[in-house]
């Protein structure tokens, strides 16, 4: 489980995060939305312990990130290009990440072909840096690293950008059989509304760093808050 507790972040006289107390279940996929500077990369550097907050904190499974490394082991996350070793080619790269779980290398390259379709012969075998690969390309290769040591939560900062349409639907279809099969706990934040009520159990709306709604999602139904808030 993830809690946020009285979590204030501010840049000057800017509220990037401002949460009294919010909780994720385990096997949530929560959809994080809001229109650009709400505040929602700020939430999941704040998780992540890539910012620190100026009051409050964030628990993942009771421990809070910032005292502690434990949680690394079981959290995947792709917030930005500087998650990856562009020097390295994608296998090497996955490799490396295999080896460091304690993967063998069999293992590894097993955990590879689950990719493939979602790769669509642009990643593999290509013998390209990760730096020469095109915007979508690295960030297909962000997402298989996030979820590539079957992590139990997930954190994804606009998984969908970047990618084509295509490649859009494979990925919903990718994170929403990810969840079923390992039962994670899986965060995204997207400017998609419709791919976001498409996979997301639950839904919160920010603005100015605050979570003004946490809409229910199960069936979908969050869309007609959704559109009606932001106009669409
Ligand atoms: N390092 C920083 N220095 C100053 N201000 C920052 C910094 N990081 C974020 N902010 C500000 O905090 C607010 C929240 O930004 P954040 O990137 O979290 O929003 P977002 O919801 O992810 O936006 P977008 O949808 O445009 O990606 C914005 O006003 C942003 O300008």
């Amino acid at each position: 489980m993830i809690t946020i507790n009285n979590l204030q972040k501010n840049f000057g006289t800017t509220v990037a995060s401002s949460i009294e107390y919010f909780e994720i279940t385990d096997g949530e996929i929560l959809g994080l939305v809001g229109n650009n500077g709400a505040g929602k990369t700020t939430l999941f550097r704040l998780m992540l312990d890539l910012l620190k907050a100026d009051s409050g904190f964030v628990t993942i499974d009771g421990i809070n990130p910032s005292e502690n490394e434990d949680w690394k082991q079981h959290v995947g996350a792709y917030i930005d290009e500087g998650f990856l070793i562009d020097f390295l080619t994608p296998e090497e790269y996955f490799a490396f990440l295999g080896k460091v779980s304690g993967m063998t290398k069999e293992q590894s390259e097993k955990r590879m072909e689950d990719f493939t379709d979602f790769a669509a012969g642009e990643i593999f075998g290509q013998k390209k840096l990760i730096r020469n690969l095109s915007a979508g390309n690295k960030q297909k290769v962000g997402i298989i690293s996030a979820l590539y040591r079957r992590p139990s939560i997930v954190i994804l900062d606009e998984p969908f950008n970047f990618l084509d349409p295509s490649s859009q639907t494979l990925l919903k279809h990718l994170l929403t059989d990810y969840v079923a099969q390992t039962k994670a706990t899986l965060l995204i934040s997207s400017h998609n509304l419709q791919h976001t009520v498409d996979i997301s159990t639950r839904i919160a709306l920010l603005e100015h760093g605050c979570i003004i709604r946490d809409l229910d999602n199960k069936n979908q139904q969050a869309i007609h808050e959704l559109d009606l808030y932001f106009g669409s």
